[in-house]
């Protein structure tokens, strides 16, 4: 198997429950709801996606021939220091994550957290399981320890009626991230506003977008 890894860096998770923890990110390269390019967004199923994930050209980006190879390349990112975590996101993780290369992760001591849309299953192996649903597809990964909806979104996306339904999955937290558009007071406030409505639900923001982090 290769892997496609559009690029990989060192820095904190910006995101949800483990926010704030020192992390490696691998972004693999390719999306099952949208082909990253921008004459295409219109038509995606997924159509607010704030990443590049096209080709393998980014900073720590390539084509990795083996699990162990990918896996030697992101714990160099990862360096010294006690209880190495990665994120595994992209694009859709879950179209490459396969068992040797959870095997490789696990055997330089990693926990493994993924950042994955819910429409393949996640890998068993996987530490820590954030799935954020995406409206129009088929989300199959429907337990896992973070939900993760991205609110409000756009026309045709999740309705009140499927945040409900949402409330039936089974994860251990229940996450609003306000959409990052050009309209993000209103869309905060939106988060906000549902949080107040659904006390189940908590905020999270996009810190590290706050904090010049990548
Ligand atoms: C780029 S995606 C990659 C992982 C996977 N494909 C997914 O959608 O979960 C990483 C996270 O960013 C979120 N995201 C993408 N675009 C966003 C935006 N414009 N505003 C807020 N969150 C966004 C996704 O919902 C997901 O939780
Ligand atoms: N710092 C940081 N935290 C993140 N959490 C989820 C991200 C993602 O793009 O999957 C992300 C990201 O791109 N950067
Ligand atoms: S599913 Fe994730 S990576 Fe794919 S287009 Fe949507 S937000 Fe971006
Ligand atoms: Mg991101």
């Amino acid at each position: 198997m290769t892997y496609a890894v559009k690029e990989m860096f060192l820095t904190l998770q910006g995101e949800g429950v483990q926010a704030g923890r020192r992390a490696v990110f691998l972004r693999f390269a390719g999306c099952n709801l949208w082909s990253g390019r921008e004459q295409d967004r219109r038509d995606a199923v997924c159509r607010f996606c704030d990443t590049d994930f096209v080709g393998t050209d980014g900073d720590g980006g390539g084509k990795f021939a083996t699990a162990d190879a990918l896996a030697d390349a992101a714990f160099a990112f990862w360096g010294e220091g006690e209880g190495p975590y990665i994120v595994l996101t992209g694009g859709e993780p879950m179209l490459q994550v396969d068992d040797a290369l959870i095997d490789a992760l696990h055997g330089r001591g990693f926990t493994i957290a993924i950042e994955s849309n819910g429409t393949l299953p996640a890998h068993p192996g996987i530490d820590w399981v954030c799935i954020s649903p995406k409206a129009g597809s088929d989300v199959v990964q429907v337990k896992g320890n973070e939900l993760k909806l991205v609110w409000p979104q756009p026309d045709g996306g999740h309705s009140l009626a499927d945040v409900e339904a949402m409330e039936g999955w089974g994860f251990d937290h229940l996450l609003v991230q306000p959409l990052d558009d050009a309209h993000a007071v209103d869309n905060a406030r939106a988060a906000i506003d549902l949080v107040m409505a659904r006390p189940r639900w908590r905020l999270t923001v996009q810190a590290h977008k706050y904090l010049g982090l990548r």
